[in-house]
């Protein structure tokens, strides 16, 4: 039982999720809740340490799904669990169907072996809602370029980031009670609009 709720936002990079995440906290904040904006991978002392090792260190793929999912175990029981408890709301930059996409579907991992990571590491928890920013890559890349240094995943190529959206996409149909597509190619102030539009009925 976990009377908060938890709000994960997801997006190939560029796509606008950390722009809007402050947006939507303070849009929560003012309808009373407490809410806790944190990311994956880190969100904890170890997480972090962990997430620097997967943004610029090379490893085998199945070493980077497993650090990702060791960095969730501790997320979990350090961050996101007690705070659902308290009731607090959580939003996560990033959760488990950025793993699904990048390791799946960007690097091909077969996607068996991160459902039984997904069942061991979270068995009962599902975000309430996820917020797939989705924009065409062409967008995601010029924003991307603009803004910062492009850490080990945004250097990939156009072809790895299809298969990350493509992956994305399929499991936003896959669930869709929980997915929403946000078309993050509009200007801020129209995707802003368009949120507070979607938590008046959620
Ligand atoms: N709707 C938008 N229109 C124009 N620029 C945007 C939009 N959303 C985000 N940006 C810009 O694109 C860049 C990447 O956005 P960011 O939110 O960091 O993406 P992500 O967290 O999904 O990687 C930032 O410079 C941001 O200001
Ligand atoms: C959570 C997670 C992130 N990633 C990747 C996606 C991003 O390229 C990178 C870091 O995520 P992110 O925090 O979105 O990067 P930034 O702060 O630069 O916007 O980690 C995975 O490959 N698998 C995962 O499970």
């Amino acid at each position: 039982m976990k009377p908060g709720k938890f709000i994960t936002f997801e997006g190939i990079d560029g796509a606008g999720k950390s722009t809007h995440i402050s947006f939507v906290a303070s849009l929560l904040h003012d309808r009373g809740h407490t809410v806790l904006t944190t990311r994956e991978p880190g969100g904890t002392p170890l997480g972090e340490k962990l997430r620097a090792l997967l943004l610029h260190e090379k490893m085998h793929l199945e070493t980077e799904a497993l650090l990702m999912f060791a960095a969730r175990r501790e997320h979990l029981a350090q961050v996101i669990e007690p705070a659902l408890k308290r009731g607090d709301w959580v939003i996560s930059d990033r959760f488990t169907d950025a793993t699904f996409a990048y390791q799946g579907g960007g690097r091909k991992l077969d996607r068996r072996k991160l459902e039984a990571l997904e069942r061991w590491v979270h068995p009962d928890l599902q975000p309430d809602l996820t917020l797939l920013f989705d924009v065409p890559l062409e967008v995601a890349r010029s924003r991307l370029e603009k803004s910062r240094d492009l850490d080990r995943f945004e250097q990939e190529q156009a072809a790895f980031f299809a298969a990350t959206q493509a992956e994305y996409l399929r499991r936003a149909s896959e669930f869709p009670e929980r997915f929403r597509v946000i078309d993050s190619s509009k200007p801020i102030s129209d995707v802003n609009q368009g949120l507070v539009r979607l938590f008046e009925e959620f």
